[in-house]
């Protein structure tokens, strides 16, 4: 069912609440990736240059004491947002009471204000968690500040928290309109094609450290992909139920059996390494060697998919239409160990007339530091989110949006 977009919305003089996902890394007070802010941004003006008063809800990080709180205010985003959208951003240091209800009041048309993280809700109250458990009551009285809810948090909308949720179920009870935001609409657009109504052939490439973490995207995606190609961490449990000697590469022994499952439903469909990097120790200073074959010997791990393998999986990805990436295939924060996930990568911005999509943060942050981030054609702004939407599972921030 297609979502109520902002567009759809008559903004004009309207108090507009907008939930944005600013969780973003910040270190001593200056904000790292910027990706989530730069996502929001084309919203933000939109409701801005058509006449609304924006205001804007975020979490950042997990607030357990008044030391998280010094941490993990959103004051440096602020600053961020202005030098990266040029408009002015007024930050309100609450995100409750009567500060932050004046200065709601005092904004004029197109002005755009960010209030003080969601989370610090969370502790010095009776209720407990009152964003993080959804405390209606914090949904409703965030609600009650504005006319129209645009969620554009799309890396939060796998949380049932207050300032998604609770805000949409208070504003719909209200009869007030709940929309989303563009950057929400691009991943709906881009990730829902590729899991609902994938062009063909269809590649999912997964990686990453563990095979638990991605059991739920394997089993939803094998029948809607031609090729699902295995590396990193996770591809060694695959062999070790294929009866391969994997030495003392990540392993998770609980999960054999099931992996024997997917392969069987599967067929072919599962493409796993044939030949890898291998060290003695988790390390760059480690001496580094290219196995022979898939057997890795019994003092060495596997960190990384070797040449005969990146071949395979480039030859495999040749002439697919949507491919989708979550995990690197190696240990690539080092650099030794890198050239798998580059050459994936590579081949996979390489792609002509392709939808290529990146989840997670591991594979995003891949592909900004190997330098192929924008030759895809979208990195998603969830880990978690992506992850689940891959999965198909519904999402409670995207199922709480109006219907057109
Ligand atoms: N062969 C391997 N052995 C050990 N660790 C690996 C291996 N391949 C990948 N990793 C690690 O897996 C981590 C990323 O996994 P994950 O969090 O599942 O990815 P994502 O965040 O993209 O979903 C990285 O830190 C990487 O170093
Ligand atoms: O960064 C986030 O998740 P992600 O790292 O899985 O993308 C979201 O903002 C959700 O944050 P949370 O996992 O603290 O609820």
């Amino acid at each position: 069912m297609a979502k109520l977009i902002v567009s759809d919305v008559d903004v004009k003089d309207k108090k507009v609440l907008m939930r944005v996902d600013f969780n973003v890394p910040i270190k001593d007070g200056v904000v790292g990736d910027t990706n989530r802010i730069v996502g929001a941004i084309p919203t933000i003006k939109y409701v801005s240059e058509h006449g609304g008063k924006v205001i804007l809800l975020s979490h950042l990080g997990r607030i357990k004491s008044d030391e998280d709180k010094k941490a993990l205010s959103l004051k440096p985003v602020a600053a961020k947002l202005q030098e990266l959208s040029g408009m002015p951003v007024k930050f309100v240091p609450v995100n409750e009471g009567k500060e932050l209800e004046d200065a709601i009041n005092e904004l004029k048309d197109g002005d755009i204000l960010l209030m003080e993280n969601t989370r610090f809700q969370d502790i010095d109250n009776d209720f407990g968690k009152r964003e993080s458990k959804n405390d209606p009551k914090l949904g409703e009285y965030w609600a009650s500040l504005g006319d129209v809810f645009i969620n554009d948090a799309f890396g939060t909308a796998h949380r049932s928290h207050a300032s998604n949720v609770g805000i949409s179920t208070a504003m719909k009870a209200a009869g007030k309109p709940v929309a989303a935001g563009f950057l929400m609409e691009k991943e709906i657009k881009f990730l829902g094609n590729a899991v609902d109504n994938p062009v063909h052939p269809f590649v999912t490439i997964l990686g990453g450290a563990k095979v638990s973490d991605k059991i739920g995207v394997i089993e939803n995606l094998i029948p809607k992909s031609d090729h699902i190609l295995i590396g990193g961490g996770m591809a060694y449990t695959f062999l070790a139920a294929q009866g391969h000697k994997i030495g003392k590469s990540l392993f998770e022994a609980d999960k054999v059996e099931l992996a024997k499952d997917l392969l069987q439903k599967a067929g072919d469909k599962i493409v796993l390494p044939v030949d890898h990097i291998v060290a003695k120790e988790f390390s760059n200073d480690a001496e580094a060697t290219t196995t022979d074959g898939v057997d890795i010997p019994d003092d060495e791990m596997a960190l990384d998919i070797g040449p005969k393998t990146v071949k395979l999986f480039q030859d495999t990805l040749k002439g697919a239409k949507t491919v989708v990436w979550n995990g690197p295939m190696g240990a690539f924060e080092m650099s030794k160990f890198a050239e798998g996930t580059l050459e994936v990568g590579r081949a996979m911005g390489n792609l002509t007339d392709a939808i290529t999509i990146v989840g997670g943060g591991d594979s995003t942050a891949a592909a900004k530091s190997l330098g192929i981030a924008d030759k895809l054609t979208h990195i998603s702004t969830g880990g978690g989110a992506s992850l689940e939407y891959l999965e198909g599972k519904v999402l409670p921030g995207i199922d709480s949006i109006s219907n057109k």
